[in-house]
């Protein structure tokens, strides 16, 4: 018996993926492993924001660019967690810049990936909720789209100071309510965010998020309500507000 082919016109499926940049050193938070491999709640920051992803059911691959020579160690970590088995896992070796990091995920991407979601590894504890209404988003039409927050501090701009700690002349003040701290997953269609890739040059240390390198190629990208709990752990007390998070979603859900 013959199969009957798929009709001529059959759109292509919406397979969503999400990249992982989790190459960086972590500086900023500190001496000691690679950010994404540190401790929180006694498991690596790397496999909260991987179940982070994979929370969602959209999800149905989840890239993760390791640190360049931790490759084969990210791997023994995924294979050693339990994480959804509705999706599938890739790790691939990262770059010098986040940029960098992000291309090289970009590149593992199977054919059949429609629509991208790239969020740091910084960001373990995003709700699923702010995945899904980004996913949401990208599905509904818009190429890109940033998760974002209000801001609570008034913010200036100044003229960088050349010696550290010198005062600062202060050139202008944005008005508060136009601006908005961006945070991840930012999710796009691919063919845009691969686009972007290309056609943005690397310059020094890199963009510092995706939505900037679509924003260049004079794409339009939208913002949706970010997450207080999808922050970025960034420097100690980053940590010490992760811990506490943690602590109260298991005091909540009693596990
Ligand atoms: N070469 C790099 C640099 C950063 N990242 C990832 O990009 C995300 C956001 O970067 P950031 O929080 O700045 O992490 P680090 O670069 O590790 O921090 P620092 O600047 O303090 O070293 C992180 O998940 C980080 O692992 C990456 O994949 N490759
Ligand atoms: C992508 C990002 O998390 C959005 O806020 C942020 O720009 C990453 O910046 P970093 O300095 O590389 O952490």
């Amino acid at each position: 018996m013959t199969s009957t082919p798929p009709p001529p016109d059959r759109p292509r499926p919406l397979r969503t993926a999400a990249v992982i940049p989790a190459a960086g050193r972590g500086i900023r938070l500190g001496p000691g492993a690679p950010k994404a491999l540190r401790a929180l709640g006694g498991t690596p920051m790397l496999i909260h924001a991987v179940r982070a992803m994979a929370a969602s059911r959209a999800v149905s691959l989840v890239v993760v660019v390791a640190p360049p020579d931790g490759a084969p160690e990210v791997k023994h970590l995924l294979d050693e967690h339990s994480l959804p088995d509705h999706t599938d896992y890739l790790v691939v070796p990262g770059g010098d810049t986040r940029q960098e990091s992000v291309g090289l995920g970009l590149d593992a991407l199977p054919e059949d990936v429609s629509v991208v979601l790239v969020h740091d590894a910084a960001r373990p504890l995003v709700p699923v909720e702010t995945v899904d209404s980004v996913v949401g988003a990208v599905r509904n039409g818009a190429r890109a789209v940033v998760p974002a927050l209000p801001l609570a501090d008034t913010v200036k701009e100044v003229e960088p100071a050349v010696v550290p700690g010198e005062p600062e002349p202060v050139l202008a003040t944005p008005v508060r309510a136009r601006l908005r701290a961006v945070q991840t997953p930012q999710g796009f269609d691919r063919d845009t965010l691969v686009r972007a890739h290309a056609e943005v040059a690397l310059d020094g240390e890199g963009a510092t998020d995706d939505a900037g390198m679509v924003e260049r190629l004079g794409e339009p990208v939208v913002v949706v309500p970010g997450h207080e709990e999808a922050f970025k752990v960034t420097r100690p007390l980053d940590l010490v507000l992760a811990e506490a998070v943690l602590a109260r979603r298991r005091a909540h859900d009693g596990f």
